[in-house]
């Protein structure tokens, strides 16, 4: 395929009448060995149009990304065009400028180490050369930049002291700049491609960054938006493309589906949603473990009782200290002062405890940062999966390695692994099915209490529904769990009873039928109606935000 210049448009896709798609792809396929991650993929996306790239773990959707971003390199016979310029593939690194698209991928691509200004204006600072860098026109053009989004961090902070939701929205804002820049330039429409850029981001600012968002198409660009949440992709997509097992399975205009609609396009079939039963009151069930006078950096002194055989949900909004709960019961973060007593009258001074100490006492901790925390990338799938276990695989001396595989690959089937060859790396999985690896580490160990921050993250509506299946089953058999979420959907799908914490307390304490998504919503933004829950869990003397 010979390469024209993008900026010079030589063929139309279209009739020379109509506006070419900003974005074409046709037949676009990848094999990594015996993986056809796609499969002679075609779709268009058009000026101004913001389309959803949809479809289940595995499905190819970060693969078609990485060829967009140039990262791999597409199997012969692909073919794509941007603005009607047909641009040859593989993409080098000087095109993506050229052309107008940038990419905010899943790890959002900036330095930790360098400050804000350093991140924002990391481009044309490189390309200054050996020149010297005029750092006061630089921090101009940074601070526009940031007024223009209306984004409040400071410059000279370095990334890895920002907030995850700064950290996001600034790469956000990067990429829009990026193209902004590029339009005004070339006048013709450009494309951000938006790799799951919400999955830490609480509602407002989910509202914050889709305001951007139809800024950029308002002006006439398009933008790719990848994402599991479905509403958000109902809310803010004009139209979106599925994929399954690599192929594009189903296209639609938004607003022509419902959201079952897109569920059945992912899935390949209806979703019964599995209804909760609430019908025992949580203080009927008996106490597993009591946490008393519990306070660290961003806690206040709080109490908190975990019934046995009950799933607690604790949500808030971000910085409120909900998600600090399960890594200072688990031992993982020191606490500064407080205490967790079981039934059995087993104490932990969760000031000293370690993680060591919660393994023993058949406690298992699921981190939201799965990629930095949980797993091994390195390690195939069925270490990955049965580290914690290594020791019952140990015969005479010698590790028995066919029965982890057979054992891992028999939860992999249980899980939905996709595909589910135990010897792969830990790497070689998609997002979503890393996920369900470590999920089926920590529930096949059978823990007596079950710690989960964000547990489905990046994991496709199907198997979601799956998990809280097995989180459900776990829970009737005696497994208690807590489960850290911003995710109020979540949370009403599968708690007992749900805390809400404001500013390092808890405020509200939502059960029976109240544990509702729009209740839950309330509680975090301080409208819930308060006559439906049950008095706050509340320091004598503290302020009930919930409801002031
Ligand atoms: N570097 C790689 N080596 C081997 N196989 C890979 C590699 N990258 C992706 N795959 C495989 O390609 C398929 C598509 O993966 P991809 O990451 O594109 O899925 P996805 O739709 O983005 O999933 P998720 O929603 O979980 O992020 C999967 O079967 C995956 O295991």
């Amino acid at each position: 395929m010979s390469a024209v210049d993008p900026l010079q448009p030589q063929s139309t896709s279209l009739a020379a009448s109509q506006t070419p798609p900003t974005l074409h792809l046709k037949n676009i396929s990848k094999t990594f060995n015996a993986t056809r991650a796609l499969d002679q993929v075609s779709f268009d996306v058009m000026p101004g149009e913001v389309h959803g790239l949809l479809g289940t773990n595995g499905s190819g959707k970060s693969t078609m990304v990485k060829i967009l971003a140039g990262f791999h390199v597409p199997d012969q016979g692909g073919h794509m065009e941007f603005n009607g310029a047909e641009v040859a593939l593989p993409l080098k690194p000087s095109d993506f400028r050229r052309l107008g698209m940038s990419f905010v991928h899943q790890n959002l691509g900036l330095v930790p180490s360098l400050t804000v200004l350093e991140n924002l204006r990391l481009a044309q600072i490189a390309l200054a050369g050996g020149m010297r860098i005029n750092w006061r026109r630089e921090k101009a053009a940074a601070r526009e930049t940031l007024e223009r989004y209306g984004v409040k961090v400071e410059q000279w902070r370095r990334i890895d002291e920002l907030s995850v939701v700064n950290r996001a929205l600034l790469a956000i804002v990067r990429a829009f700049e990026e193209i902004r820049e590029e339009c005004e330039l070339t006048g013709k429409p450009g494309l951000v491609l938006l790799d799951e850029p919400t999955p830490f981001l609480p509602r407002e600012d989910v509202d914050k960054l889709f305001d951007l968002v139809r800024q950029i198409a308002d002006h006439g660009s398009s933008v790719i938006f990848i994402s599991h949440d479905i509403e958000e992709v109902m809310e803010i997509t004009d139209r979106v493309t599925v994929l399954r097992d690599g192929r594009v399975s189903g296209e639609i205009e938004t607003a022509k589906a419902s959201h079952e609609d897109m569920v059945e396009m992912i899935i390949g079939r209806k979703l019964s949603k599995s209804q909760k039963d609430r019908s025992t009151d949580a203080d009927e069930k008996p106490v597993f473990a009591s946490v008393r006078d519990l306070e660290a950096p961003g806690v206040a002194r709080c109490d908190i009782d975990i019934a046995k055989g009950e799933i607690l949900g604790l949500t808030g909004l971000i910085g409120s200290g909900y998600d600090k709960i399960p890594y200072l019961m688990f031992g993982a973060n020191p606490a500064l002062a407080g205490t967790m007593t079981l039934a059995d009258g087993k104490a932990f001074d969760l000031v000293e405890m370690s993680p060591r100490q919660a393994i023993e006492a058949d406690f298992a901790l699921l981190p939201g940062d799965r990629h930095e925390q949980s797993g091994v990338a390195s390690l195939s799938i069925f270490e990955n999966m049965l580290l914690p276990d290594l020791d019952s695989y140990v015969r005479r001396g010698f590790l028995r390695t066919g029965a982890m595989r057979r054992e891992a690959a028999r939860l992999g089937r249980e899980y939905e692994v996709r595909p589910n060859d135990p010897e792969l790396s830990l790497a070689a999985l998609s997002g979503g099915n890393a996920q369900k690896v470590l999920i089926a580490r920590w529930m096949n160990r059978n823990p007596v209490l079950l710690l989960l921050d964000e547990p489905t993250q990046g994991v496709d509506v199907g198997t979601r529904a799956n998990i809280f299946k097995a989180l459900q089953k776990a829970t009737t058999d005696g497994m208690s769990i807590v489960c850290a979420s911003s995710d109020a959907e979540q949370l009403a799908e599968i708690c007992d009873r749900v805390l809400v914490f404001a500013r390092g307390q808890i405020v509200q304490e939502i059960t029976g039928n109240a544990v509702t998504k729009d209740h839950i919503i309330g509680a975090c933004y301080g409208t819930s109606p308060r006559g439906a829950d049950r008095a706050p869990q509340t320091q004598a003397g503290v302020q009930d935000e919930a409801g002031s």
